[in-house]
């Protein structure tokens, strides 16, 4: 809902609600360092964005690599269920003419009904990088533009370079975007290619094309509306804006707001803001920004829910580790630690959070640490099914020994499992599944590149005492064979369990190697996946007491009816 205090002006352009997003992420985000996508990959993720609503899914450059053509190919075969896919691509290149200019001819040849152009707008990049005359860019702009348009394809012109072009030579500048408007494309998109405007000159710069847009004298039979149901609220202005933001002045996101306070009505970014050098605008911040709290409409609500699975299932697809701190769809974007900010969102959850998780489908989670207050050990015990009354005295014993533990090393806002068992060890219930007499590793190397190890422990269960040993292609490795080894035969599920994650920490570099040493280790049984700690001066100790618990953990996590919320589930 639009509040009355949102210093919203949208009157340069005052049309309905719908803001039009534009998601390139697959050819602006495929610009990322580090990010690399398959055919596949591209594929997975166009349908994403299309479950989420996204009107708009640039595709790529045809014609610039056979990836981008069998892209559009494939989607020809199987169509998207409701976004408009576009072709993305240059201006013809100087001294030809775009019917001849090969890269348009493999534009067409993609099938889009829309395709997204960009031109200079900069008179530097005209004579330095083009290489030709500020006529000629005119030229190539026109040209391109009416021969797209008369193979009937829509056109959203992309005015590279916008805001430096404007400020450099504004008079030219705004000569390329009229040609554009001239020979019919439908939006004019401003572009912060190099990411370096801020959001007042982006508010002013806006404004001013805005009123430079309205005085056009553009007739009627130059405009081409967009067929329905592409855009439904209908238009009162024969040309719309748009804006395109880069991230290197770490403004891009609030660059795009500016924009659209001022009344532009498309959007361009990408999911999880990737991109060229620092980035996109992120989608994911603008669109609940744009949504719940400008009260614009993007997309529907049903689908702003899956916002956070898509931005994670994208980053899981282009194999690059989620921001746990990004805005709204982070892990920890509504992970509350301080024990005052945990009284108080048990309380009234407004009191810490600027909107309800759910609204784009993540979840309030409350850290242990050394930060805590009893409220938050009160919070955590819930969600591992116990409901614990404040005035038991055991709560606050639970909280002393953290904060000790803490004091020591130990981490438990990574290791929830093995805070966990401190809880119920505290409360007498922890049940003694098993236990360890002793260990012994032996590592040995000889002349071959392999290194030995071999682990032998000695284990008590249900009175009888067991020795196993085993060897592993590490200590570590070796330590957790054989004491599945011997518990398996007590506890089969101990068979399904794997060791996926293993991190050490030193917390006393200046130490140096006898320093002591935290270990957190990450157990998974195919369905969930939890973490337990161990913090000693020996590594192999460490390492011994984060297994022991967490394999203890893995058949506590058996025996229990529900699945709490401790355990994270794939
Ligand atoms: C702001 C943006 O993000 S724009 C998109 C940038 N994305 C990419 O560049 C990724 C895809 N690009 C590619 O695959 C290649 O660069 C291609 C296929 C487009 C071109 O490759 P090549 O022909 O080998 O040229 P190269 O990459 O070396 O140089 C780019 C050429 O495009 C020209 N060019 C740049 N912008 C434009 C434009 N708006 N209109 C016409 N030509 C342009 C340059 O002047 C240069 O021409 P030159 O070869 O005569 O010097
Ligand atoms: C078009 C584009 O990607 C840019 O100007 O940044």
């Amino acid at each position: 809902m639009v509040s009355d205090i949102l210093p919203i002006s949208r009157s340069q352009f005052p049309m309905t609600n719908r803001l039009w997003i534009y998601d390139t992420t697959l050819r602006d985000g495929a610009q990322c360092e580090g990010l690399c996508l398959s055919l596949e990959d591209k594929l997975r993720i166009a349908r994403q964005l299309d479950s989420l609503g996204i009107p708009f899914i640039e595709g790529g450059w045809p014609g610039a690599n056979p990836k981008d053509v069998q892209f559009f190919w494939r989607l020809k075969e199987q169509p998207l269920t409701q976004a408009e896919v576009v072709a993305f691509c240059s201006t013809r290149r100087p001294g030809t003419t775009a019917a001849n200019d090969e890269m348009l001819q493999a534009i067409l040849s993609a099938g889009t009904r829309w395709v997204t152009l960009f031109g200079k707008s900069w008179d530097l990049h005209v004579i330095e990088s083009l290489k030709t005359t500020l006529e000629e860019n005119l030229a190539m702009i026109r040209d391109t533009i009416e021969y797209l348009r008369s193979q009937g394809r829509h056109v959203i012109y992309d005015a590279e370079h916008w805001f430096d072009g404007y400020k450099h030579n504004r008079d030219y500048a705004i000569k390329t975007l009229e040609v554009a408007a001239d020979a019919g494309a439908e939006w004019l998109v401003l572009c912060d290619t190099n990411g370096g405007t801020l959001p007042h000159e982006v508010s002013q710069v806006v404004r001013e094309v805005a009123e430079i847009i309205e005085s056009w004298d553009i007739s009627e039979s130059e405009i081409y509306p967009p067929q329905p149901p592409l855009i439904k609220g209908g238009r009162k202005s024969k040309i719309q804006l748009g804006i395109h933001t880069h991230n290197d002045s770490g403004v891009a996101v609030a660059n795009a707001l500016a924009a659209v306070q001022e009344g532009v009505t498309m959007v361009q970014g990408t999911i999880n803001g990737y991109g060229e050098r620092c980035g996109n605008a992120d989608l994911c911040s603008l669109i609940p920004n744009f949504q719940l709290k400008l009260g614009l409409d993007c997309i529907q609500d049903e689908q702003l829910v899956k916002l956070t699975q898509v931005s994670r299932s994208i980053s899981e697809i282009v194999n690059l580790a989620p921001d746990d701190r990004a805005p709204f769809v982070g892990l920890s974007a509504f992970a509350h630690k301080g024990g005052i900010h945990v009284s108080a969102v048990e309380k009234n959850p407004l009191t810490y959070e600027h909107l309800e998780p759910e609204k784009i489908g993540n979840r309030r989670r409350i850290v242990i640490s050394d930060q805590a207050g009893l409220s938050n050990v009160l919070a955590k015990a819930r969600t591992f099914g116990m409901d614990l009354d404040r005035k038991n005295p055991a709560c606050r014993q639970i909280l002393e020994k953290l904060k000790d533990l803490e004091s020591q090393g130990y981490q438990f806002e990574g290791a929830e499992a093995s805070f966990e068992l401190l809880m119920r060890e505290a409360l007498g219930k922890r049940k003694r599944l098993f236990e360890i007499k002793g260990f012994q590793v032996h590592c040995d190397k000889g002349r071959e590149e392999t290194v030995n190890s071999l682990a032998t422990v000695k284990v008590t269960v249900n009175g009888q005492d067991i020795l196993e040993c085993a060897e592993g292609n590490g200590p570590v490795s070796a330590l957790d064979a054989a004491l599945r080894k011997a518990l398996r035969n007590f506890y089969p599920a101990i068979t399904d369990f794997n060791l996926t994650d293993y991190k050490v920490r030193i917390l006393d570099g200046c130490a140096g190697t006898s320093a002591k040493t935290r270990v957190l280790v990450e157990f998974s049984n195919g369905q969930d996946r939890w973490t337990t700690v161990g913090v000693s001066g020996n590594i192999l100790d460490a390492s011994y007491q984060a297994v022991v618990e967490g394999l203890e953990y893995g058949l506590v996590l058996g025996d229990r009816e529900a699945i709490v919320l401790t355990v994270s589930s794939y």
